[in-house]
């Protein structure tokens, strides 16, 4: 996994703009729509059970976030999980704060159970908890993982049988056997409700694309994360970092991006 491979699969997100069917929370809906369309994805909110399966088998990807999760809503992602793994389409699953509540914990382990996830996206305290190791989870954030983050990722990518890209001010993203370091971001990015969101939503385009997903949620996170720190340049603060975010995601070329990922294996 290189820059190289991260500009080829930018640009093969926006030559085949995957549809990205998102079941997600009501706070940040919004700007996971308007994300995936300046990474160069089709958006879908579609959330009621009813036609969640239906429009699981139409997209290239399903994003499943249980930000402000209710039980007819976890019905509703396990019927279009379901459907996603039957047409080969991946997922990425999002278990904003995972720890924080049994209820969260406990819809996290059920999908994860019933559902082949392909890419289980989260920050630190999530991962610690659903690695088993430990992490403290504060409402929706991260108080960190217990012990080393690289182990935590490997331990949560083998117990989950799942890709995990486990993001904070460096990303580590991992099979278990397999691991890449992205650098890229900026520390406004900690400073607005919804870019662990909308880091998923960017993963859900990329991993569309993508020949495997630990490629695809790599190489998203470096393009977030340069869109982050080109948009952090010219903030004055949360507000005005998040139109740059979003501008400048949508002005990133493949060629940007071939010169500013920063991702290493370790
Ligand atoms: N201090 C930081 N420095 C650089 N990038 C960051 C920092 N904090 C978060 N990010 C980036 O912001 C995005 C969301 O990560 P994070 O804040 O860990 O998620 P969540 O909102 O789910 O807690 C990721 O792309 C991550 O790389
Ligand atoms: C504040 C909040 N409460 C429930 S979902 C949500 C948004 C979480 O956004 P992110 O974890 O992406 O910052
Ligand atoms: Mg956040």
């Amino acid at each position: 996994m290189d820059a190289q491979t991260s500009a080829a699969l930018l640009g093969l997100v926006r030559e085949k703009r995957p549809l990205v069917h998102h079941i997600t929370n009501t706070v940040t809906i919004n700007d996971c729509a308007n994300i995936t369309i300046c990474a160069g994805g089709a958006p879908v909110m579609a959330g009621a059970a009813e036609e969640s399966a239906e429009m699981a088998a139409a997209a290239g990807a399903l994003v499943l976030n249980i930000g402000t999760l209710d039980p007819a809503q976890v019905e509703s992602m396990l019927r279009a999980g379901r459907r996603a793994n039957e047409c080969g389409v991946p997922v990425i699953l999002d278990p904003v704060g995972a720890g924080a509540t049994a209820l969260r914990t406990e819809s996290v382990l059920r999908i994860l159970e019933e559902v082949e996830v392909a890419v289980l996206k989260g920050n630190a305290g999530e991962i610690g908890v659903l690695a088993g190791t430990g992490g403290t989870v504060r409402g929706v954030d991260s108080g960190g993982c217990d012990g080393d983050a690289v182990e935590t990722a490997r331990t949560c990518a083998r117990a989950t049988g799942t890709v995990v890209a486990m993001t904070g001010i460096v990303d580590v993203v991992t099979d278990g056997e397999r691991c890449v370091l992205v650098q890229n971001g900026d520390p406004l990015m900690d400073r607005l409700s919804g870019t662990g969101c909308m880091a998923s939503s960017v993963v859900g385009c990329f991993v569309a694309v993508a020949d495997d997903p630990l490629s695809g949620a790599a190489a998203a996170l470096c393009a977030f994360g340069l869109a982050g720190e080109r948009g952090a340049a010219a903030a004055r603060g949360p507000y005005s970092f998040r139109t740059g975010l979003f501008d400048e995601l949508y002005a990133l070329t493949p060629e940007d991006l071939a010169g500013g990922a920063r991702l290493e294996a370790a």
